[in-house]
């Protein structure tokens, strides 16, 4: 693999303003993102957020409804700009009665400096399964070697689309050992995953994808002190809300006025109130904070923030303070459909 040329030369991808719809969904919805060489980049989301679409235009199986997509500085959908892309769909169709050792094989053959065979399938622990035919493989088995597969020609560039889906424990850490091998050689890797465990074992930067849009995109670090923080809720009077805000270590991402407060017997008021949604990064600091501040609080819930309830709070929250939140600069991808799908019409 070649060294690392960051800085040098066109960014591997450049994703502008794009949006990209399926009839009435928009799939991505005017997304920007710059991978430069060498980058090891995780794109996290829920289902439907929009990975799966981002990765399908980068490889160039689906073109944007509006902006424009560069790859190594080329347009995706132009065979040569390809020429050092490497991709594993969320499902790999492989024909059944070939052998592992055939197929890696046949794939390495149209690139001009592949790994060889047993390089391949030694980096993915496949070694023992080259006679096998794929057919007879477990889900697992296929998919490390659609991994090996999109790196056996030694690409510049390997867009991975929620590699170690199906894989056990054991199988999900060689894969991982073999992507940052891989990655250490000098490659540039972004890929999709759900799992946090997965961003935080690889990825050096972090793009959290939501509604087909960018929610927060920075260092690994970053982004994780933003999902790791704890959902506060709370309702309080009116006249309270200055100091709430004024707390530290805590945002309000939410206000709903509470409608029904005279329907509250344990705790009545005649003040108007608002439920409160706080993202806190030490909730038990903040609760003692609020009790500090003799903030007349009720209903008082903490939540242990799945990652689900990160990435609802960070949807239902403003872009641009999501955004900001992690490191300011974001921009965008995503897709999430198996790209091996995408027909002609689709496109
Ligand atoms: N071929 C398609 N036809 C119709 N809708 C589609 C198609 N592909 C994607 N979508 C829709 O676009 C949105 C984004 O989907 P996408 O597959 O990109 O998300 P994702 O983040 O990859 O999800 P997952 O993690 O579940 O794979 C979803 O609402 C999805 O239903």
């Amino acid at each position: 693999m070649s060294a690392r040329t960051e800085g040098a030369g066109p960014p591997v991808v450049e994703v502008d303003h794009v949006t990209r719809r399926f009839g009435p969904v928009v799939a991505l919805d005017d997304v920007s993102l710059t991978v430069g060489e060498g980058e090891l980049v995780g794109l996290l989301g829920p289902n439907g957020a929009g990975k799966t679409t981002l990765l399908s235009l980068v490889s160039g199986l689906r073109k944007a409804d509006a902006g424009t997509v560069r790859l190594f500085g080329g347009d995706p959908r132009v065979a040569s700009a390809r020429l050092t892309l490497g991709t594993t769909p969320q499902e790999t169709g492989l024909p059944p009665t070939l052998r592992v050792g055939e197929v890696v094989a046949l794939v390495a053959g149209h690139y001009p400096a592949p790994m060889s065979t047993h390089e391949a399938l030694d980096r993915f622990g496949l070694a023992d399964l080259a006679r096998r035919q794929t057919g007879g493989l477990s889900g697992g088995q296929k998919r490390r070697l659609a991994v090996a597969l999109a790196l056996v020609g030694r690409p510049r560039l390997v867009l991975l689309d929620e590699p170690t889906t199906g894989l056990d424990v054991e199988a999900r850490h060689v894969l991982w050992q073999a992507l940052r091998d891989y990655h250490a050689d000098g490659a540039t890797v972004v890929l999709t995953s759900h799992y946090l465990e997965e961003i935080e074992a690889l990825a050096h930067r972090v793009v959290v994808v939501g509604q087909g849009r960018v929610l927060a995109d920075g260092a690994l670090a970053d982004v994780l002190s933003l999902v790791a923080r704890r959902r506060v809720l709370l309702t309080v009077p009116d006249r309270a809300l200055p100091t709430v805000r004024s707390l530290a270590g805590a945002e309000v991402v939410d206000e709903q006025r509470v409608e029904n407060r005279s329907l509250s017997e344990r705790y009545p008021t005649q003040d108007d109130e608002q439920r409160l949604t706080l993202l806190a990064e030490d909730a038990d600091e903040l609760v003692r904070a609020l009790v500090g501040a003799r903030v007349p609080f009720r209903d008082l819930e903490v939540r242990g923030a799945s990652l689900e309830e990160a990435f609802l709070t960070l949807t239902a929250d403003q872009p641009d303070e999501g955004r900001a939140a992690a490191g300011r600069s974001a921009d965008d991808l995503h897709d999430a459909r198996p790209l091996a799908h995408a027909t002609e019409g689709e496109r």
